[in-house]
């Protein structure tokens, strides 16, 4: 919906002083196309809340669709709180004579310390949010209880997720939102091009209004977290919502493969993967998935700068190399690979799983392979785990290929999937017969696959082998490497041992 802005304060304008009840209105929090929020004082106990005030919807009559969600906003402020929103605490009328805010309603809610959009209006580009996976995780929770309760926001974007001082993240502004009665509810047609899916273009309007269903929320949960995670970009390019709209609708009908941006983390660019998804059911059937992921991913989240090394830091290629007869650096050191590491290690530190000197790996892949591993926190990602899913795959040659498979390039990918998670680290264009293009590509996988199968038992770089090798889903299914790919994911094991430094008994790598 495209906001309709009477006044720079929006459609209820006004002045500061108006009293409400036992308000006096303070400055303006925002506006949106239908209601316009202040903060307001308690004339008793001077306690802030935040005023959202309504149109009267009679005095909207000729613009029917702003009366029905004034109505449904109402109609919902009148219920008990639903579960991730926030609460309502009262409803009131305006005691005025003239319009704007002659029967205005006035909304009383919680004064939280910013929305989302908030966040966003000074957040740094390509970096994420401050506390990004922790908001986000928030939210999800709130929203998977909203459907739980047999409920839909259908207008989730920033400005609608409020952020508190004391960490609550929760959703406002229904009047979009529809109870489900079955799969699906119904909603008024306006929307927020940039949040909707593309399903939304084919749904006709009828005298409910549109149909509703939970994959509206996850579709528009994707979008507003690559934001956050990506310093407030979009995920679908474009100068304009409209543009933008139409860059989705590109995507999902697969005449352009979905970009995000390389700020977003390896794993949530997994769980946004499954949410921006043009199929609804396949949004649906992906939520215990995104759950698990979330969870993970939530619980590595580190304070901290040094936190963003995801797929950015992949992407940038660290400048760290084996430096040739470097002393052993005892492991517990050695703890920038792992999970959540505090820094990166220093160049000349050899870390169990760095190259072996003097092993068959080509000397003009070796930086790139230990660069590319050292960009992802997770420990099982080694250049070693990398070096030996490269010989195996096409020994080392960047110009293999498996007509048969469709497969190609040194670590033999399938183009379109090599499409969902390519670099362009050469910078001549991503392809997969780049052997560097291909190796960044491969650790984006392998990285963001390593929140998928954090459950399965097992070697976690095998796993993430076998993933590659099959699919992450297929190895979360079997429990552990399934039966057709062992074969492949043995002689891996064995190269991985044979051209990686490994562990010493106490404690320190050896070359
Ligand atoms: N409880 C609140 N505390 C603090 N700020 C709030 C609160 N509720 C809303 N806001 C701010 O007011 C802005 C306007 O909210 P409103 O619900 O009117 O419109 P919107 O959701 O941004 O847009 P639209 O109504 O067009 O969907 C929000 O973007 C948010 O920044």
């Amino acid at each position: 919906m495209s906001p309709v802005h009477g006044s720079p304060e929006g459609p209820v304008p006004a002045p500061s002083g108006t009293r409400i009840g036992p308000w006096t209105i303070g400055e303006l929090l925002g506006s949106g196309a239908w209601g316009s929020v202040y903060e307001a004082r308690d004339d008793d106990d001077g306690c802030a809340v935040a005023l959202k005030l309504l149109p009267d919807p009679v005095l909207a009559e000729r613009r029917i669709e702003l009366a029905e969600v004034v109505h449904r906003e109402l109609d919902l402020a009148a219920r008990p709180t639903l579960p991730g929103c926030v609460e309502v605490r009262a409803v009131l009328r305006a005691d005025a004579d003239e319009p704007p805010l002659r029967g205005a309603y006035a909304l009383v809610m919680e004064r939280a310390r910013a929305s989302v959009a908030d966040l966003l209006a000074t957040a740094e580009p390509g970096h994420p949010v401050d506390g990004a996976a922790e908001l986000l995780a928030s939210l999800w929770d709130g929203l998977r209880a909203l459907h739980a309760s047999g409920w839909v926001h259908g207008d989730l974007k920033p400005g609608n997720v409020l952020v508190f001082d004391d960490g609550r993240v929760l959703m406002a502004d229904l009047g979009l939102a529809g109870e489900l009665k079955g799969t699906h509810a119904y909603a008024p047609a306006p929307v927020s091009l940039d949040y909707v899916g593309p399903e939304w273009w084919s749904e006709r309007v009828g005298v409910e209004g549109v149909v509703l269903r939970p994959a509206r929320d996850l579709w528009a949960f994707g979008v507003l977290a690559h934001q956050v995670l990506s310093g407030g970009r979009f995920c679908f390019d474009g100068q304009d919502a409209t543009a933008r709209s139409r860059a989705a609708q590109e995507c999902a009908a697969g005449a352009a493969p979905l970009r995000l941006d390389p700020a977003v983390p390896a794993g949530w660019a997994e769980v946004l993967q499954r949410l921006l998804t043009p199929s609804e059911d396949d949004r649906l059937r992906a939520r215990d998935e995104v759950d698990r992921s979330i969870a993970a991913l939530r619980r590595r989240e580190v304070p901290g700068p040094t936190r963003r090394r995801g797929v950015a830091a992949v992407a940038a290629g660290l400048a760290v190399v084996v430096a040739g007869g470097a002393a052993a650096l005892t492991l517990s050191d050695a703890g920038g690979s792992g999970p959540g590491a505090a820094s990166a290690p220093p160049a000349a530190a050899v870390l169990a799983g760095d190259l072996r000197a003097g092993t068959a790996v080509p000397h003009d892949l070796r930086g790139d392979i230990t660069a590319a591993a050292r960009g992802c926190e997770d420990a099982a990602v080694t250049p070693a785990l990398l070096a030996a899913i490269l010989e195996v795959q096409s020994g080392f040659d960047a110009a293999a290929s498996d007509e048969r498979r469709g497969e190609y390039g040194v670590a033999l990918w399938t183009p379109s999937i090599f499409d969902q998670w390519a670099v362009d680290h050469d910078g001549g264009g991503a392809s997969v017969f780049s052997p560097s293009d291909s190796i960044y590509a491969l650790v984006q996988y392998l990285c963001a696959k390593a929140t998928v199968v954090s459950d399965v038992p097992g070697d976690r770089g095998l796993l993430l082998a076998a993933a590659f090798l099959t699919s992450a889903d297929r190895v979360v299914a079997a429990g552990g490497v399934p039966p057709d790919a062992r074969a492949r994911v043995e002689r891996i094991a064995a190269a991985r041992d044979q051209l990686g430094v490994s562990r010493r008994p106490g404690g320190t790598a050896e070359r």
